[in-house]
C-alpha cells in the first residue's frame, strides 16, 4: 500500500449516523426506568446505533485483535522483563494460557492473533496464513526480527510502518468479513510501554515525567533511562514550531506516519491500523489499556472521525493512559485497577456492551409496559439529578 492509497483509505471512514443515534436517544428516553437512570449503558447504546445505523443491535461475536512484536529499545535496559517473554506470550495465546487469553474463554471471546515481528523463532506449526482460519494459530505478518533501537534511530522505515498499517486494516476486513460484531485492540511486545510514551509525547507535546510508567515493573534506573529516551525521541515533534507547521489533515497524517515510524513499533502501527479498518468498515472497536490507547490516539490525528467506532473500556493505571483519552475526549467505564496489557480488558468490556444493547433490544417502553408516563413531566423539567 503506498501513502497515497492509504490516504485515500481514510477517506472512506464516515461520520457516525447521527438520525440513528437520536432515534435511539429517543427510545432510551420512552423506556420504563426513571430518566437516565442506566447512566452509561444509555450512552453505550446510542453510541452503537451511531456506528451500525440501526437502534437495535446484539451483539453476538466477539475477539480480542493481539499484535505482537518485539522492540529494539528492550536493548536500553527499559523494561523489567527480558525480551523472551514476547514469543513465549505470543505462542501462549494459542493456548489461552495468557491473561486475555484466560479472560476471552471466560467470556466466550475469540483471538486474532497476529506477529508482526516477534525477535526470536516460533516453531512454523503455530503460524498459519489467512487471518481466522484457525484462531488458535497465529497469522504470519513478519516485518523482521523486532524494531530498530528508538535511541538510536528511527524505529522503522515509512514503508514498514504502512505495512503494519496496512496488515491491521486488513485484520479489521477479516474480522468485518466473518461477521463479527464488536472487536477489540490488544499487543504483547516486551517495551512496548516506552515506544508508546515515546509516540503519546510526540503527538501531544507532552514531557516523559506525563507519559511514561513503570510498564510492566522496571526499576528506578531503567525507570530514569526510559524517560531519558522518550524525551529525547519526542523533543523534535514537541516543539511549538512542528505543531504550527501542521495546517491542514493532510500534514497531520504525514506527521503522525512520521512519528509511528521513528518513535513507534510494529504493534503499535498495527492496531493504529486496526482501528482505521474498523472505521472503514463501520465496526465497533474497543480499546483496551495504555499501548491500544496511544495506537487509538494516532489513528484518530489522522482520521478524526474514528473516534465514533471506539469505545474505551477500562482506565488503565499506566501513568500516560488518561492524557490519550482526554484528547479523544472518551471517557473509560470501568476502572479495575489493571495494567496488563494484552487486551485483557477487551472481553470484560464487550459483556457491558452487550448488556447496554440488550437493554435498548429488550427493555419495554412505557407504552408497552401500560405505565402512565404523565409524571415524567416534572422530572423532565427539575434539574434533580
Ligand atoms: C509476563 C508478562 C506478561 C505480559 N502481558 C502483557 N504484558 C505487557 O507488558 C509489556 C509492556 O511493558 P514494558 O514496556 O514494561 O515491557 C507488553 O508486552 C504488555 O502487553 C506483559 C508483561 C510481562 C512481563
Ligand atoms: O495499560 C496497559 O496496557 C499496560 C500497562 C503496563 C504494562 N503493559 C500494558
Amino acid at each position: 500500500m503506498t501513502k497515497e492509497e492509504f490516504f485515500a483509505q481514510l477517506n472512506e471512514i464516515d461520520p457516525a449516523d447521527v438520525k440513528a443515534m437520536e432515534k435511539a436517544a429517543d427510545r432510551q428516553a420512552r423506556l420504563a426506568k426513571p430518566p437516565g437512570s442506566l447512566g452509561v449503558l444509555e450512552e453505550l447504546s446510542i453510541k452503537m446505533a451511531g456506528i451500525t445505523g440501526q437502534v437495535n443491535n446484539t451483539i453476538e461475536k466477539t475477539c480480542v485483535a493481539v499484535m505482537c512484536a518485539d522492540n529494539g529499545v528492550a536493548e536500553e535496559g527499559i523494561a523489567s522483563a527480558p525480551q523472551s517473554v514476547t514469543r513465549a506470550q505470543t505462542i501462549n495465546f494459542t493456548r489461552r494460557l495468557t491473561g486475555v487469553g484466560a479472560l476471552a474463554e471466560s467470556f466466550g471471546s475469540d483471538l486474532l492473533i497476529v506477529d508482526l515481528g516477534v525477535k526470536d523463532d516460533i516453531p512454523q506449526e503455530f503460524y498459519c496464513e489467512a487471518p481466522l482460519a484457525d484462531t488458535h494459530k497465529i497469522v504470519n505478518r513478519r516485518i523482521r526480527r523486532g524494531t530498530w533501537n528508538i535511541a538510536k534511530g528511527p524505529a522503522m522505515t515509512f514503508a514498514e510502518a504502512l505495512q503494519c498499517i496496512e496488515t491491521g486494516m486488513e485484520m479489521a476486513s477479516a474480522l468485518k468479513k466473518a461477521g463479527y460484531d464488536l472487536i477489540g485492540a490488544g499487543e504483547m511486545g516486551i517495551g512496548n510501554t516506552t515506544t508508546s510514551a515515546a509516540v503519546l509525547s510526540a503527538l501531544t507535546g507532552l514531557g516523559a515525567e506525563e507519559t511514561c510508567g513503570r510498564g510492566g515493573g522496571v526499576n528506578d534506573a531503567g525507570f530514569s533511562k526510559k524517560k531519558e529516551i522518550v524525551d529525547a525521541v519526542s523533543q523534535p515533534y514537541r516543539s511549538t514550531e512542528f505543531g504550527e507547521a501542521l495546517d491542514c489533515l493532510t500534514d497531520v497524517r504525514n506527521a503522525t506516519l512520521e512519528i509511528l515510524a521513528t518513535a513507534g513499533g510494529f504493534d503499535i502501527c498495527a492496531m493504529t491500523g486496526l482501528y482505521l479498518g474498523a472505521a472503514r468498515n463501520r465496526l465497533p472497536i474497543v480499546i483496551d489499556g495504555y499501548i491500544s490507547a496511544v495506537a487509538s490516539l494516532a489513528a484518530y490525528m489522522m482520521a478524526p472521525d474514528c473516534a465514533s467506532y471506539m469505545f474505551a473500556s477500562h482506565k488503565s493505571l499506566e501513568k500516560g493512559y488518561m492524557h490519550a483519552m482526554d484528547r479523544l475526549e472518551l471517557r473509560p467505564f470501568l476502572d479495575l485497577d489493571m495494567r496488563l496489557g494484552e487486551g485483557s480488558g477487551c472481553p470484560i468490556a464487550f459483556e457491558v456492551l452487550r448488556g447496554a444493547c440488550d437493554v435498548m433490544c429488550h427493555m419495554a417502553t412505557f407504552d408497552e409496559a401500560e405505565i402512565n408516563d404523565d409524571y415524567l413531566d416534572e422530572i423532565q423539567e427539575g434539574d434533580f439529578f
